[in-house]
């Protein structure tokens, strides 16, 4: 997935440096889409503690810096973002040592900025973020949210940033919201992933092959997806265009319709929202 050839980059001194902390899935999604962008690998570094976890990083990105100290990747970035995951964050922040007025980036699902202030030594710029895994391919969606420290030049570094690696960036003025982000495009992949498995799954069953069901449903969820980009319809509009009056997409939605599925999807969405915040609660406890 990753390309093995990246852009030219001419504006290399205008590039960030942009230091790591945990080199886990969504970090790899974050450097790898920078790097497909173009971003000078000399300017990326990461740490990871996890020596197979760190050897498979350094195998896709043998230019970048990386470490098992977390210490040695901030020191001199413009950015650190912190992709460990939530539950160990705090221990990790208490350990780290910034330089004044050094960008952080908080992933991590849930924890709020206040707790991250807290637990750090020194007071930071800080931007409460929640990418998704697509950023990957360049197709990410991204929520921010920032604290007051953070300056204009650097909600702008962070915007740059994130538009290396998706399509939609947005700020939020109201932190919570980011809980909700997080349910919504942060967990929302897998929740296209399940129905995609699903429908895969039914024509399978019905005799497709594996590769034929599977291209099918692909290509149906992209131009699906396209067409609610591109169209002037909204949403309602789309779906009642596919569903012709006592038709097979009628027999379709019914029996989903039935099911509840749009209080199942929108439970869902909530529950991940909710887990975000318990695991703030838990993690923020004294
Ligand atoms: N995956 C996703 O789709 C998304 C994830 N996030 C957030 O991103 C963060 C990372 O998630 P994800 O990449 O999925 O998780 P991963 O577990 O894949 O990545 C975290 C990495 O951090 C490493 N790590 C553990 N302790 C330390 C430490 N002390 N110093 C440096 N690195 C350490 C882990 O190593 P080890 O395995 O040895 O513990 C692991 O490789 C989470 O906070 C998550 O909430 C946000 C949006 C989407
Ligand atoms: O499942 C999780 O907790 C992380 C946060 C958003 C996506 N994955």
């Amino acid at each position: 997935m990753i390309p093995t050839t990246q852009p030219n980059n001419s504006d290399y001194t205008n590039k960030p440096i942009i230091a790591f902390i945990g080199a886990g899935n969504m970090a790899e999604a974050v450097i790898g889409g920078l790097y497909a962008s173009g971003h000078p690998t000399s300017r990326l570094r990461f740490s990871e503690p996890y020596e197979p976890r760190r050897e498979y990083m350094e195998s896709k990105f043998p230019e970048c810096m990386s470490a098992t100290d977390n210490n040695k990747v901030i020191k001199d970035a413009d950015v650190v973002i912190l992709a460990v995951k939530p539950q160990v964050l705090r221990q990790v922040v208490a350990d780290l040592i910034f330089e004044s007025n050094t960008l952080i980036i908080s992933i991590a699902a849930g924890i709020r900025t206040t707790d991250i202030l807290r637990w750090l030594k020194t007071p930071q710029p800080l931007v409460r973020c929640m990418p998704n895994t697509p950023a990957l391919i360049g197709e990410g969606a991204v929520g921010l949210y920032a604290t007051d420290r953070v300056s204009e030049a650097q909600r702008d570094t962070t915007v740059g940033i994130m538009s290396a690696v998706a399509k939609e960036v947005m700020w939020v003025d109201k932190e919570s919201l980011i809980d909700t982000i997080t349910g919504m495009s942060g967990s929302g992949p897998a929740y296209y992933f399940l129905f995609m498995e699903a429908m895969t799954n039914a024509g399978i069953s019905a005799g497709l092959t594996p590769e034929q069901a599977k291209a099918l449903t692909v290509q149906t969820c992209l131009g699906a997806a396209k067409m609610a980009q591109q169209s002037e319809d909204d949403l309602a509009t789309l779906r009642k265009k596919v569903t012709s009056p006592n038709g097979t997409t009628e027999a379709a939605l019914k029996s989903m319709e039935a099911a509840n599925i749009r209080q199942i999807i929108q439970d869902g969405v909530l529950s991940a929202e909710r887990r975000g915040k318990e695991i703030a609660d838990e993690m923020g406890r004294d």
